[in-house]
């Protein structure tokens, strides 16, 4: 990478900024998988074992610039605090003199973390103003926020326009293992999709076409397809704005000769319950009053057949509603398909990494990518804002 690294800077008694992605998946006031706090291990404890004041920065959610009181980063900043052995401040907000006073009560070695800095309205505007008061607590800037690179937000981009600016360690680590599959890709490349961020993910297929040599969507994604091809979807996600795109993916992929690949039949459920009522269907039988909620079985046995004979598998975004254990089959076998397959595999996203770790897969992985957005539009070749902002070797 062409980028400065926390390892070529000065570090010991310096005040250190560092964004990090803290967006862990939360059920019921819980932490589910601590996975992206793991992943930043080694910079923080790089940075505290070379005396440097480390002050933690994070999203959690979409709280849409205001507080909210389940998105506070107070049971992060309390894993990561076990995770590290040691005691680790937490600031009731991520700007302002409250914040100063705690990044001052610091000493050589201290962590802290500020609050979501989603609560202010500036961060996703990338307002300068916000930016600046990130800067003003700090001496440096250390981005290691890999699922979070592709937002140009105050604390991901702005910032680095007010400080000597670095990569963090997982950072460094994502752009390599990604870059070096990607880069001249073993074929065939499969590329799955899937999630319920639709409108991030649907533009993304584009681009997949030209690169992979199969696109298998999953996941919340594919009612849109379906209500395009004229089918009934019930309650099913469904993102109105990307019916034409979605026709015109399919054409594309006609015309380039790509294997593009959407679910034959699907699991419909009456609630969003572990009690709900549920069935298989085909997708042209999707009753009006119920909800698309994981891929049905002729769908994963087609799926998983693909993955099988791949050399390369990326994946992003849960088959189905994984979290409910009725509606977790179709990401179970996707998943167990991609820990088998001698290809080389590659998840990225915090829920797809969470699917992996709930099945005890995660080790039979060859990459749990922390980004999921982050990896698509990386693996599409564009630039990542989190990452250009950097300063050069
Ligand atoms: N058919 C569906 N309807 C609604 N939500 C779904 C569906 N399939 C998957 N999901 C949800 O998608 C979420 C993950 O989406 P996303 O954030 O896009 O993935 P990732 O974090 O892996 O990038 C999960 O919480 C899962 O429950
Ligand atoms: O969870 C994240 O992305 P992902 O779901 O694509 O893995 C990142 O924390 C970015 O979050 P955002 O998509 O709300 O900007």
């Amino acid at each position: 990478m062409n980028k400065k690294s926390v390892r070529d800077v000065e570090v010991t008694g310096k005040r250190v900024f560092v964004r990090v992605d803290f967006n862990v998946p939360m059920q019921d006031g819980k932490i589910t998988d601590d996975t992206r706090i793991r992943e930043t291990l080694p910079t923080i404890k790089y940075l505290i074992e070379n005396g440097a004041k480390v002050i933690l920065a994070s999203h959690l959610g979409r709280p849409k610039g205001q507080v909210n009181e389940d998105m506070r980063l107070t049971l992060p900043a309390k894993r990561l605090g076990e995770l590290l052995g040691k005691e680790v401040a937490k600031a009731d907000e991520a700007v302002g003199e409250a914040a100063k006073a705690k990044v001052n009560a610091l000493n050589n070695g201290d962590v802290l973390v500020l609050e979501n800095v989603r609560f202010y309205p500036g961060e996703e505007k990338n307002d300068p103003e916000l930016a600046k008061q990130f800067a003003e607590l700090a001496d440096l800037f250390v981005n290691d926020a890999f699922g979070a690179a592709h937002r140009a937000h105050a604390s991901t981009e702005g910032i680095a326009h007010y400080l000597p600016a670095v990569s963090g360690l997982l950072m460094e680590k994502e752009l390599s293992v990604l870059g070096k599959a990607l880069s001249n890709p073993d074929r065939p490349f499969t590329a799955i999709i899937g999630g319920s961020k639709v409108k991030d993910k649907i533009d993304v297929i584009d681009n997949l076409l030209n690169i992979a040599d199969n696109v298998l969507i999953g996941g919340g994604l594919a009612y849109t397809f379906f209500k395009a091809q004229g089918h009934e979807i019930g309650q099913s996600l469904l993102d109105d704005s990307k019916l034409d795109a979605a026709l015109g993916f399919i054409e594309k992929a006609k015309k380039l000769g790509k294997n593009f690949v959407l679910p034959v039949d699907c699991i419909v459920a009456d609630d969003f319950s572990a009690t709900a009522n549920h069935k298989a269907v085909d997708i042209d039988s999707i009753p009006a009053d119920w909800e698309g909620v994981d891929i049905g079985p002729k769908t994963r046995a087609i799926y998983a057949d693909i993955i099988k004979n791949s050399k390369l598998v990326v994946w992003n975004g849960p088959m189905g509603v994984f979290e409910i254990d009725i509606f977790a089959n179709g990401t179970k076998e996707v998943a167990e398909a991609c820990a088998t397959t001698e290809g080389y595999t590659i998840i990225g996203g915090g829920d797809s990494a969470a699917a992996a770790e709930k099945f005890n897969l995660a080790s039979q992985m060859n990459h749990i990518s922390t980004g999921g957005g982050a990896s698509l539009e990386f693996m599409e070749g564009k630039a990542l804002p989190g990452v250009v902002a950097l300063n050069d070797k």
